[in-house]
């Protein structure tokens, strides 16, 4: 079980409420200035990642404190808990294994007895089975043609993850057009059946419970244009294929189970793109290429389940977020990729972050009187930039900001590449350091205004800085660098919840809108006014009745 600690009771959040009036005191510059040794003591790397959280409002003392919570918390005896597969995700009953998935040790994991590594292995040698079978043109469509477009219907972990991932790796990738089906809005599944040929054409079902309404709907559209355009129910098992943990439902929507790529009830829908789920990610870049994504995460499994929390990237991201959400009161936390291919990256872990840590309720099903998972949003550099970056730079709110870029580039282009990294590197500075008033006037005086423009124009050309940052740089973005990053984030979250004494595994918070969709359902089938419902609810429905 995992331990029920109150972290605002410990010694640690006390002396860290003290510590918090000192430290605030002390601007960025300040620590910088007081400590030349500041970059290499607040900064870690791991294989080719550096995380630099040097910009951050924190000194030794912050950190020696942050770290004395974690370990109040008994944040060493939950991350055994998770990595021995004890039932962690307690209110349903399940282990949390992602980590099984990327096992590259093999060693073995146990649940109910079994070691699970077995069934993971299984379901990876399938996948590389059928991988290079539609890459090599050896699996054909009903026709006689090769596989030329696949077509992943999901939502949530069952898409989220693939989209990103693909993206990020798009340089990787072989000649299969992917697209990604997700919306129940029609349009998402028209738009992309515009786009493909039935003969050559894949379907991937990716659904964790093979319940899911959305997918469903979406999947009994596709199969219902399949079979429109010519093709025979029987050729439905070469074109459609089953992502999923329910073999029952599979074999009722007319699969073929040899088609069905199985995971397990232990794997969240946020953390399952290295299971089954990521079976598009082996068919656009290849099961080689996959390997090494689950290489990469498991090679920071490693290194968050060895490294003293110190050392411990996952750890210290955390204990960050941490600081700034429970004593600054942050509540949100940007992800800026300086990288067109993660512009998914940071929508990714709007699911991974919030669905795991937006909760209100704590592990011993008690309210709790502080703030828990944060607000999660970005969008790539330097595109905010031009987008929301006014407010970063001179809002009224603290926004701890992640931001991420690869020295190297994927596409070497002129000076795209270095003009880029002079904005990455340029952002987190201008954060810290600011405009003061007086170096606001000398501009102004250079430029030649007079007293009186200056007086009128100055206030509002000032940057207070002092706002902080983590820097995260990748030698380059490759298949194991991604994996490594993206399970970084994976237990960064993973800590939050141990010290927030919250339950990071479960989602019932989804489940509310889903009820109440189903209800309303049936009301929509004809166009009986509603009065069931509120008054709001019963005005927009009546309305939608009078205008469709
Ligand atoms: O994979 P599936 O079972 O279709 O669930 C899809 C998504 O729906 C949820 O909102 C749970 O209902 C996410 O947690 C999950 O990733």
């Amino acid at each position: 079980m995992l331990p029920t600690i109150n972290f605002t009771e410990t010694n640690a959040y006390k002396y860290l409420a003290d510590h918090f009036i000192s430290i605030n005191e002390k601007s960025l510059k300040d620590l910088f200035n007081e400590d030349p040794a500041r970059f290499e003591k607040f900064s870690l790397i791991f294989e080719d990642i550096l995380l630099d959280f040097s910009k951050n409002r924190m000194d030794d003392t912050t950190l020696a404190l942050l770290l004395q919570l974690a370990k109040e918390c008994k944040l060493d005896q939950a991350i055994k808990a998770m990595f021995s597969g004890e039932r962690i995700n307690q209110t349903e009953g399940r282990p949390v294994l992602h980590i099984a998935l990327r096992n590259q040790s093999n060693k073995e994991i146990l649940v109910d007895g079994k070691n699970v590594m077995e069934d993971v292995n299984k379901v990876l040698a399938k996948m590389e089975k059928f991988s290079k079978a539609i890459i090599s043109g050896e699996w054909k469509g009903y026709s006689g043609k090769n596989i030329t477009d696949v077509v992943n219907i999901g939502i949530g972990g069952s898409d989220l993850g693939p989209v990103m991932v693909t993206e990020a790796l798009k340089a990787y990738k072989n000649h299969l057009n992917m697209h990604f089906v997700s919306n129940i809005d029609g349009t998402h599944i028209v738009e992309t059946l515009k786009q493909v040929n039935p003969e050559t054409t894949l379907f991937l079902i990716a659904s964790k419970t093979f319940t899911t309404q959305e997918t469903m709907t979406n999947a009994n559209s596709a199969r219902a244009w399949f079979l429109q355009s010519g093709a025979a129910e029987k050729d439905i098992e070469k074109h459609f294929a089953a992502l999923s943990t329910n073999e029952k439902d599979v074999k009722a929507f007319g699969i073929d189970t040899e088609n069905m790529f199985e995971f397990w009830d232990w794997v969240g829908g946020r953390y399952s793109l290295w299971s089954a789920i990521g079976l598009p990610i082996a068919l656009s870049i290849g099961f080689d290429h996959f390997k090494e994504l689950l290489a990469g995460a498991h090679a920071t499994d490693q290194h968050f389940e060895n490294t003293p929390f110190d050392k411990n990237i996952p750890v210290i991201l955390a204990l960050v977020g941490v600081w700034y959400i429970n004593f600054f009161e942050a509540e949100t936390q940007a992800i800026l990729p300086y990288d067109q291919y993660l512009h998914r990256f940071a929508a990714y872990f709007q699911q991974g972050d919030m669905e795991s840590n937006g909760k209100h309720v704590d592990r011993n099903g008690k309210e709790v009187t502080y703030e828990t998972g944060p607000i999660i949003w970005g969008e790539p550099g330097t595109n905010g930039q031009h987008a929301f970056y006014q407010l970063i730079h001179q809002g009224t709110r603290l926004i701890p900001c992640d931001f991420i870029a690869p020295a190297q580039s994927l596409n070497p282009l002129g000076q795209h590449h270095p003009i880029l990294l002079s904005n990455f590197f340029a952002q987190t500075e201008a954060l810290m350091n600011g405009k003061t008033e007086e170096q606001v006037i000398e501009e102004l005086k250079k430029e030649g205004k007079s007293e009186e423009e200056i007086r009128k124009i100055a206030p509002f050309k000032v940057f207070e800085g002092n706002r902080p940052t983590n820097s995260i740089l990748l030698k380059r973005v490759t298949p194991h660098s991604l994996g490594s990053l993206i399970a970084m984030y994976e237990h960064k979250i993973f800590v939050q919840g141990i010290i927030w004494n919250i339950f990071s595994f479960d989602q019932w918070g989804v489940e509310l809108g889903k009820q109440l969709a189903k209800s309303i359902l049936p009301q929509l089938k004809d166009d009986q006014p509603v009065s069931s419902h509120d008054a709001s609810t019963n005005g927009l429905i009546n309305q939608y009745k009078t205008w469709r």
